[in-house]
C-alpha cells in the first residue's frame, strides 16, 4: 500500500560508519532530496560503535556525496538533517536513549512518528536489533515504522527462517523490506514492461517459440576486502540465490491480474515452485562451479582468489558458478534457463537472452549455411536497453540472410539519468511500496532449491574447476551448455 506521495520520516541507519552506507545509501538519500522526492521533512541518524560526534559524521556523509556525484550542492543544508547517535546493538539500554532522540527529531523535523530502521550491518545482528526496536517501544509511535533488511538474509534454509521468526516476532510482514538491490535497477523494471506491454513479444513468450533463456552477470571486480565474508557465502549464496533468481522469477512469471505488490509476489513465488529441485547426486549435471586463478586483464596483473586477503590457501569456494535451470509448468516445459555469474571475469555485464526457436524451414539454406536465432537482449548493466537480433537480406545476394542487431538502447531516453537502485528502493520503502522487495515466500523457495547444491559441493560431490582471471569462466560451463546444442551468447 503507497501511503505518501512526498514521504516524511527518520531513517535510522544501522551500520552508518560502514561501507554500504557511505557508497550507497548517503548518496542516494541526497539525490532523492535533489530529485524532490524527498522534502525538508526528513532526518537521518547513523549508528555505529565509533565515538564521532555529529560534525565528524556530517563531513563523512559530505565527503562519500562528493565521490559519488559529479555535482554536489547544498551539502550544508543537506548534512545538517543527519544526526549520529553512537551505541553497541547489543546494548539493550541504548535504545532508550536512541528513542529519545527519535522523538525530538520526530518534533524537530515533523516526521508524524514515521520511522525507518535500515539495517546495513552484518547479518548476526539482524534479530537482536529487530528485537530490541520493539521490545523497546521504538517501533510504537504514531505514525508508521517500517524495517530494511539487507542481504545475505541467511545462510541456508535453516538460518533463513530462524531469522525470519526473530524479526517477525518484532514486525510484521508488511513491514519488513527485504533488499534485493537488483529489483531496483532500472533494466530489470522493464522485464515486466517489455513482457506485458507489448503484443511482440507475450504471445510468444512460452515453450514453443522460446528456445533457450541466458542470464549472465558477470564482474569484472575481484573479492576485493570482502574475503572474510565471501569464503563463506561464495557466489552461489551471494549472488545466486538472490539476484540470478529473482531476474528468472521475472522472466517465467505469468502476467500477474493486477501490478499489485502481492499479485507480482504472487506469480514469482509460482515459478520458484516450479523450479525443477535438484538432488545433491544430480548437481553436477546442472551445475559447475569455478574459482578464479591468476590471469591478466587489459595488460594488467591479477591474483588468483587463493592469493586474495583473508581466504584459504586451499579454498574451496567457488567465485563462479553456471546452471542450467528448468521450469516445470506448462508454459515453460522444456525451455533450458542458463544463468552464469562470477568475478574477475572479462567484463561488467548484466544481459538476458532470449534465443527464439529457428523457423520451420530455412528457405536460405545456400552454403549450407544456418539462418541465425532471433535474440532478444535486455541489456542491464552497464549499458541499458534492447538490442533484436533480426535476419535481414545480404547485401547483393538473392539467396542469403545475415543477422542484424537493431539497437533499441537509444530510445530508453529516461536511461541517461536512471536513478541508483538504492534511491530507488529507498524511495519505494518511504512510500510503503514493498513491490521491488523480497518476500518471506521467495526467500524461503530460493534456499531450498539452493540448499543441495552447496551441501553436494560441501561434501566434494562435485569438482571445482578453475578459470584464469580476466576470461569469461571455466570452459564446463560451455559443456553444459553444449551438452544441450547450444552455447552461451557473447555479453559484451
Ligand atoms: N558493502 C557492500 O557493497 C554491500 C553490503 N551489503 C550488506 O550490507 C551490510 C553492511 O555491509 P558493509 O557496510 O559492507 O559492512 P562494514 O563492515 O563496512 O560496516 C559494518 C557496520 O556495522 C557497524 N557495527 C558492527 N558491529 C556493531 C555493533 N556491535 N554495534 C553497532 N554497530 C556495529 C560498524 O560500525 P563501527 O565499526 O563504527 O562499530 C559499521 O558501521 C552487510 O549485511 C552486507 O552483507 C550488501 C550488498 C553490498
Ligand atoms: O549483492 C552483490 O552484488 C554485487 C554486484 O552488484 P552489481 O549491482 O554491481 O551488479 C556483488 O559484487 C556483490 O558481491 C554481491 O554481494
Amino acid at each position: 500500500m503507497i501511503t505518501q506521495e512526498h514521504p516524511k520520516a527518520v531513517i535510522v541507519i544501522f551500520g552508518a560508519t560502514g561501507d554500504l552506507a557511505k557508497r550507497k545509501l548517503f548518496p542516494s538519500i541526497y539525490r532523492l532530496v535533489q530529485n524532490e522526492k524527498i522534502g525538508n521533512d526528513f532526518a537521518v541518524v547513523g549508528v555505529g560503535r565509533r565515538p564521532w560526534t555529529n560534525d565528524e559524521f556530517r563531513s563523512n556523509v559530505s565527503d562519500s556525496i562528493q565521490t559519488a556525484m559529479k555535482e554536489s550542492k547544498n551539502l550544508d543544508n543537506f548534512t545538517s538533517h543527519f544526526h549520529y547517535h553512537p551505541f553497541d546493538v547489543t546494548n539493550p539500554s541504548s535504545y532508550l536513549e536512541l528513542n529519545t532522540l527519535l522523538n525530538e527529531l520526530d518534533g524537530t523535523y515533523q516526521t508524524e512518528g514515521n520511522r525507518i530502521f535500515f539495517l546495513a550491518m552484518a547479518p548476526e545482528f539482524f534479530g537482536t536489533i529487530a528485537q530490541n526496536l520493539k521490545i523497546q517501544g521504538l517501533t510504537d509511535t504514531n505514525g508508521w515504522s517500517r524495517i530494511v533488511i539487507e542481504k545475505p538474509f541467511g545462510h541456508d534454509h535453516p538460518s533463513a527462517q530462524k531469522l525470519n521468526q526473530e524479526i517477525r516476532e518484532a514486525f510484521n510482514e508488511d513491514q519488513i523490506y527485504r533488499i534485493d538491490h537488483y529489483l531496483g535497477k532500472e533494466m530489470v523494471q522493464n522485464i515486466e514492461v517489455i513482457r506485458f506491454s507489448n503484443a511482440l513479444f507475450e504471445p510468444l513468450w512460452n515453450n514453443r517459440y522460446i528456445a533457450n533463456i541466458q542470464v549472465t552477470s558477470s564482474e569484472v571486480l575481484g573479492v576485493e576486502d570482502r574475503g572474510r565474508y565471501y569464503e563463506n557465502s561464495g557466489a552461489l549464496r551471494d549472488m545466486l540465490q538472490n539476484h540470478m533468481l529473482q531476474m528468472v522469477a521475472l522472466l517465467a512469471m505469468e502476467p500477474p491480474i493486477k501490478l499489485t505488490t502481492n499479485e507480482i509476489r504472487s506469480e514469482k513465488v509460482k515459478v520458484l515452485r516450479a523450479l525443477r529441485a535438484i538432488s545433491e547426486d544430480e548437481v553436477s549435471d546442472y551445475f559447475v562451479r569455478g574459482q578464479y586463478t591468476s590471469g591478466q586483464l587489459d595488460e594488467q596483473q591479477l591474483i588468483g582468489y587463493r592469493e586474495e586477503n583473508n581466504v584459504a590457501d586451499e579454498s574451496q569456494t567457488e567465485t563462479y558458478v553456471a546452471g542450467k535451470l528448468l521450469i516445470d509448468n506448462f508454459r515453460w516445459a522444456g525451455v533450458p534457463f542458463y544463468i552464469r555469474t562470477g568475478k574477475r571475469m572479462a567484463a561488467k555485464s548484466t544481459k538476458i537472452i532470449v534465443q527464439f526457436k529457428d523457423i520451420p524451414m530455412n528457405l536460405y539454406y545456400k552454403k549450407g549455411e544456418q539462418v541465425a536465432p532471433n535474440l532478444l537482449i535486455i541489456n542491464i548493466q552497464p549499458d541499458e536497453g534492447v538490442t533484436l537480433q533480426l535476419n535481414v537480406k545480404k547485401d547483393g545476394d538473392a539467396g542469403d540472410s545475415k543477422p542484424v542487431k537493431f539497437d533499441l538502447s537509444s530510445n530508453f531516453l529516461d536511461g541517461l539519468n536512471t536513478p541508483e537502485a538504492y534511491e530507488k528502493l529507498i524511495y519505494d520503502c518511504l512510500r510503503g511500496d514493498a513491490t521491488n522487495f523480497t518476500h518471506w515466500d521467495e526467500v524461503a523457495l530460493s534456499w531450498k532449491f539452493v540448499d543441495p547444491i552447496s551441501q553436494a559441493w560441501t561434501k566434494g560431490k562435485a569438482g571445482l574447476a578453475t578459470y584464469p582471471a580476466g576470461s569469461m569462466g571455466p570452459k564446463e560451463a560451455d559443456e553444459l551448455l553444449e551438452e544441450d546444442g547450444n552455447e552461451w551468447w557473447p555479453v559484451y
